[in-house]
């Protein structure tokens, strides 16, 4: 029997992140390094019990936050591009992009595993993150979409559906 399932939609001011970044659009192209207040929402939908409770939302806005507290004040890197290297050295770590050596102090950095900082890749990388918290997954949660927002009006959304 299909059941009804209700959407529940998290999109809290607070589930944000400042952090550094540039995006890369090719081999010799990329940004100057600047930053964002990255914006995070996230929507699922779940099935209803007995109770009208589907599941406590607090615990998804405990996660969400601890996700962008991970990200928060860091100059992020990918560690998958195909355009830039990753060097590590007295302390300093190196973006290898070009003919460029571009260094940052160790604690100012977070490498991140995607092919670039963009909302396309961060969505999903969040959304994974997501998925691995084990107080989450025990929930009746069917489907999961995360949002990441570089600015107002500019989105990527990635999504995940339970396959009974
Ligand atoms: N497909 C993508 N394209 C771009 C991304 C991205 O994540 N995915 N990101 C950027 C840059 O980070 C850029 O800084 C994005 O910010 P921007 O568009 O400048 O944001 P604003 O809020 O300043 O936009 P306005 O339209 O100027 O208000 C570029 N491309």
């Amino acid at each position: 029997m299909q059941q009804t399932l209700t959407r529940i939609d998290i999109s809290k001011e607070y589930l944000n992140f400042s952090a550094g970044h540039f995006t890369l659009f090719s081999a010799t192209e990329r940004e100057n390094l600047h930053g964002h207040n990255f914006q995070v929402r996230c929507a699922v939908t779940a099935a209803v019990g007995d109770d009208g409770l589907a599941f406590d939302y607090a615990l998804l806005k405990r996660v969400l936050k601890a996700l962008c507290d991970q990200l928060d004040e860091r100059v992020l890197l990918p560690q998958w591009s195909p355009y830039l290297r990753i060097e590590r050295q007295d302390g300093l770590v190196f973006a290898c992009f070009a003919d460029e050596r571009i260094p940052f102090l160790d604690r100012d950095v977070l490498l991140l595993p995607i092919r670039n900082v963009t909302i396309e890749e961060l969505a999903p990388l969040l959304l994974t993150r997501l998925r691995e918290q084990a107080e989450l997954t025990a929930q009746t949660i069917r489907t999961i979409e995360l949002g990441v927002s570089s600015g107002r009006g500019q989105w990527a959304f990635s999504q995940w559906e339970s396959h009974p």
